[in-house]
């Protein structure tokens, strides 16, 4: 394991990554689509810092301005204190799709392949690297099999295997669960959050769905409805996955949804 304990680490006496007044916007023949305004907030090394808001208020948009693959309108984004200026090894993303795996390469393959292709390192130590994080979530029985052969659930634990591969200094990920039944969501929330215990990974995670922000995250970012704005920041340290169903746990997702939908309204109706 390379990734040391958090313990280990040197206090970190700046964010890992600031996000600082970003407006992103896309250009669409005869329109231009702003996909966020003024957006800022600081992932400090080892968080789990989730992106929350409804569909289309730009959050996969600003993930994708994290991995360097839109520039901000206005506003920039800075990982270990430099602007981002492109894609990078230091960021990874693992997105919903399950078809994120080429289906030629085994799952070993797959893991190796982007760690080999960035030149980090040699065959040998890259397919050692993957075996390493196969065995992390799990799928060391299925380090031979191609994809087609894998369940969603399983698919998936690949994509965060062949991130973690990575050693990214963030790990973006796009609603990863999202496609997945109920039961297997949960369950990977689950092993995501015990990859964390273990590998303490920096993690961005974008959501809708707020009972999973809650028990993913340590800090949720409240986006508005489109364009996204910065609503607030809040504190999710308390909730695990045993929290579920309790009366405080409730109470909570039901105050972020206030924030997020009926004070907003309250808000937009005074701007208007
Ligand atoms: N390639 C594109 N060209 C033009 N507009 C786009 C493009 N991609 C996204 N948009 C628009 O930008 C806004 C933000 O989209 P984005 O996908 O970031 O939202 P989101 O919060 O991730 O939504 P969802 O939860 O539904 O995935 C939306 O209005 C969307 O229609």
């Amino acid at each position: 394991m390379t990734a040391p304990a958090r313990e280990n680490r040197v206090p970190p006496s700046q964010p890992l990554l600031s996000v600082e007044g970003v407006t992103l916007e896309y250009h669409a023949p005869g329109r231009i689509v702003r996909a966020t305004q003024n957006v800022s907030f600081d992932v400090w090394e080892a968080d789990r810092f989730i992106l929350l808001g409804a569909s289309g208020c730009g959050k996969s948009t600003l993930l994708k301005a994290v991995g360097g693959f839109i520039a901000p309108r206005q506003g920039r984004i800075l990982l270990d204190g430099r602007p981002v200026s492109g894609p990078g090894p230091d960021r990874v993303v693992v997105f919903q799709e399950f078809d994120q795996l080429p289906p030629w390469k085994t799952v070993r393959e797959n893991v190796a392949f982007p760690v080999r292709a960035s030149g980090r390192l040699e065959r040998r130590e890259a397919a050692e690297r993957a075996d390493h994080y196969i065995e992390k979530v799990g799928l060391s029985r299925f380090a031979d099999a191609y994809p087609n052969t894998l369940s969603g659930g399983m698919k998936q634990r690949v994509a965060i295997a062949r991130a973690l591969a990575m050693e990214p200094r963030v790990l973006l990920m796009d609603e990863p669960f999202a496609a997945l039944d109920a039961l297997t969501r949960r369950k990977m929330q689950e092993e995501l959050l015990a990859l964390w215990e273990e590998v303490r990974f920096t993690l961005l995670f974008v959501t809708h769905s707020i009972e999973e922000a809650l028990v993913v995250g340590n800090r949720i970012a409240l986006l508005s409805p489109h364009p996204g704005r910065m609503r607030a920041e809040i504190n999710a340290h308390e909730w695990d996955m045993q929290s579920g169903g309790s009366p405080q746990f409730q109470a909570a997702a039901n105050r972020i949804h206030r924030l997020l939908f009926e004070d907003a309204e309250a808000v937009d109706g005074a701007e208007a």
